[in-house]
C-alpha cells in the first residue's frame, strides 16, 4: 500500500487533507489545508466565526466536494468510510425527522449502523431515557442536542466528528457528553470536534488545531499553543496615583487593562516588562506572572494574524 502514493499521507492516517481548498463564490472557506489525524487522538478544531471549521468538517464527511486537493478518510474517499459505518457525526443543524419519537429515531440509527450498540444503552448514555417517548419536534434545544449526540454514538465508530456539540447543553449534559467521548477515545477512537468553548478544548483535546480564514494557524497540544502565543500575563495592584499612560508605554505589551488599583498586562517578554515596571519607580503589590490560558492564547494568535493580513492587504 505505502509506496504507491507520492503524498505525505500515511496508510495509518484516520483523516488526511492534502492542500484542500473550498470556496463559496468569492469566499475562500478552506484555503490549501493540509493535515492528518491519527488513531486515538482527540482533536479540537478552533477558529473565529467564519474560519472554515464547519466547511472543513463537511469536506471530511463528504457532504461537500473539495474544489481542489484530496480528502481521505481511512485511506479512501469520505463517503466510503461513512458507508462502512466507521464515522459517526454530530452536526450543528439539520432537522431531525419530525413525526417520530426519540426512541424510534435512536432505534432506527442503531438498526442502520453496522456495529450498533443497544438502543436502550444509547438513550441512557445520552441522558434521554426520560424523554424517549417524546416526539422529536417537541424538544428543547438542549434536548435536541442530546438526541444528536445519541445518533452520533448509535454504534461503534472509528472516527467521531462533532460540530459544536455542546452548544445549548446544560452543565450535566456537557459532563455526560465529554465522559462518553473520553471513553470512546480511550477505546482507541479518534474524536474531532469544533468548538467555541476553549476551556473544553483545553480540558479534553490532546491536540488543538487553530483555523483562521481557512488556513491552519497552529497545530499542537494546548500547552504548545499557549507557548506559541508567546505572551504571558502580568498582574499587580498599585497604590497611589496611577499613571496609566506610563503603564501602557511599558515595553513588550500586547494588551493592557487598568481597573481600579488592579493592572492586568499581557507581555511578549514578561521579564523585561516587569523590569521596566520597577524602573518607573513603582512598587507593584501581589505581582503575578503566569502563562496565558488557551482562550487568551487563541485571541493573541488570531488577532496577530488578523493584523498581519491587514498589513498585507493595505
Ligand atoms: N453555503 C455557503 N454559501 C456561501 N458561503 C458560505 C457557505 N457556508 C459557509 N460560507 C462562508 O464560508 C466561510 C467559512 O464558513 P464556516 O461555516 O465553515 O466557518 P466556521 O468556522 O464553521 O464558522 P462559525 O464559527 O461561525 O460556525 C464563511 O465566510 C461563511 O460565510
Amino acid at each position: 500500500m505505502g509506496g504507491m502514493t507520492t503524498t505525505t499521507a500515511k496508510a495509518t492516517d484516520v483523516v488526511s487533507f492534502e492542500r484542500v481548498s473550498k470556496s463559496y463564490g468569492d469566499v475562500k472557506a478552506v484555503d490549501g489545508l493540509t493535515l492528518a489525524l491519527h488513531p486515538g487522538e482527540t482533536v479540537a478544531l478552533l477558529g473565529p466565526n467564519g474560519a472554515g471549521k464547519s466547511t472543513t468538517l463537511d469536506l471530511l464527511l463528504g457532504l461537500r466536494p473539495a474544489d481542489t486537493g484530496t480528502v481521505r478518510v481511512f485511506g479512501a474517499g469520505p463517503r466510503d468510510a461513512i458507508v462502512q459505518g466507521r464515522v459517526g457525526a454530530m452536526l450543528q443543524s439539520g432537522g431531525l425527522m419530525d413525526e417520530v419519537t426519540v426512541a424510534e429515531l435512536v432505534e432506527l440509527a442503531c438498526a442502520l449502523h453496522p456495529k450498533p450498540y443497544r438502543a436502550n444503552d444509547v438513550l441512557s448514555r445520552a441522558g434521554i431515557t426520560q424523554i424517549a417517548d417524546r416526539k422529536v419536534n417537541k424538544l428543547s434545544g438542549g434536548q435536541e442536542q442530546r438526541v444528536r449526540f445519541a445518533l452520533a454514538t448509535a454504534g461503534a465508530n472509528d472516527l467521531i466528528v462533532l460540530d459544536e456539540p455542546t452548544t445549548g447543553m446544560d452543565v450535566s449534559a456537557r459532563h455526560a457528553f465529554w465522559a462518553t467521548m473520553r471513553e470512546q477515545a480511550d477505546q482507541g477512537r479518534t474524536v474531532l470536534f469544533a468548538t467555541h468553548y476553549l476551556e473544553e478544548a483545553d480540558a479534553i483535546a490532546d491536540r488543538v488545531l487553530v483555523l483562521h480564514r481557512g488556513r491552519l494557524l497552529a497545530d499542537g497540544t494546548a500547552a504548545e499553543i499557549k507557548a506559541k502565543a508567546g505572551a504571558r500575563k502580568v498582574a499587580f495592584d498599585l497604590d497611589g496615583d496611577i499613571d496609566e499612560q506610563a503603564l501602557r508605554a511599558l515595553p513588550f505589551l500586547t494588551a493592557a487593562d487598568v481597573s481600579g488599583r488592579t493592572v492586568r498586562l499581557q507581555s511578549s517578554d514578561a521579564d523585561a516588562t516587569v523590569h521596566a515596571l520597577y524602573g518607573l519607580g513603582l512598587y507593584p503589590r501581589n505581582l503575578e506572572v503566569a502563562g496565558l490560558g488557551l482562550e487568551q492564547a487563541f485571541v493573541a494568535i488570531t488577532t496577530a494574524e488578523e493584523a498581519r493580513s491587514e498589513t498585507r492587504t493595505s
